[in-house]
């Protein structure tokens, strides 16, 4: 399927509506993801930015609408079937297992066996080429997940969903709760991703700077709903600071109903 802009859309969301009980989390929500894409996805807090990711990742289903995949409607049953698709997503909780050591978690569920036993020797080889490869730097393959920093760990995680293929890479606050280095860390690993052109990533961070600074396009999520949806180098901080100003301020004077 192709854009507006002629590129090939490789994620397509149409008419997606999700409620919690009497809570309208998402209400005919439309968004596109070009192939090697950055998308950045904004929004105040219960806006319904995770909620929209967890549908696209398998882990809630849509109460309608439909996901196309290059084209093709797909009906993504679980957050493995999305996994099988090429949809992987990295939350802030990571899914990474501390007590185990970075190579296991690179390999987590897919480890290489010879003869019956798994094969630590070329776990180890694999994990450290792919992340020399994607400028990872960990002093060591060996060293227990539990004893890196935020940043590093990210990384890791990051690094386990382009090294298994995925196409499309959702980052679910991937900057929340780390220091500016280890933040600056991702975000450069995202650059480093996007130059590479072979994975599309949505991506949910607050700082708007950050954003701009990663982002090809940014789509503003409110109440359920997108509400704008402009190419970052025609938008600022200041118009994104402005959008949500002012729908709070209509809020609260009653102007719309939350
Ligand atoms: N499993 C759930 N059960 C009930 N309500 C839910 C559930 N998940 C989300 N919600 C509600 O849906 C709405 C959207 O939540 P969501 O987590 O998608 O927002 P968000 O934009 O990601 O917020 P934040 O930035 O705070 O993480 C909120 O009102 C939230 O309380």
């Amino acid at each position: 399927m192709t854009s507006p802009n002629g590129s090939t859309d490789v994620l397509r969301v149409e008419h997606i509506s999700k409620r919690f009980g009497t809570v309208t989390a998402l209400r005919d929500v439309n968004l596109r993801l070009a192939k090697g894409e950055v998308l950045g996805l904004i929004g105040d807090n219960g806006a319904g930015k995770s909620t929209l990711m967890k549908i696209i990742c398998g882990f809630h289903q849509p109460d309608s609408g439909r996901i196309l995949i290059d084209g093709e409607e797909v009906s993504v049953k679980s957050v493995d079937h999305a996994r099988s698709l090429g949809i992987d997503t990295v939350y802030q909780d990571l899914a990474l297992i501390n007590e185990l050591s970075v190579y296991h978690n690179m390999f987590l569920n897919r480890e290489p066996v010879r003869f019956g036993l798994l094969n630590n020797r070329k776990m180890r080889a694999l994990a450290r080429a792919h992340l020399d490869d994607m400028g990872v730097h960990i002093p060591s393959v060996e060293v227990e997940v539990a004893k890196l920093s935020g940043g590093q760990r990210q990384a890791i995680a990051v690094a386990r969903s382009v090294y298994s293929r995925s196409k499309i890479l959702l980052l679910d606050e991937p900057l929340a709760a780390m220091g500016a280095k280890e933040g600056v860390q991702i975000l450069d690993l995202v650059r480093d991703l996007k130059a590479r052109g072979e994975v599309s990533m949505m991506i949910i961070v607050h700082n708007y700077a950050q954003i701009l600074e990663v982002c090809d396009r940014v789509n503003l999520l409110q109440h359920g709903s997108i509400t704008f949806d402009r190419p970052t180098a025609r938008t600022s901080v200041q118009e994104l600071t402005d959008l949500v100003v002012a729908e709070y301020r209509a809020a609260r004077n009653g102007l719309r109903s939350v």
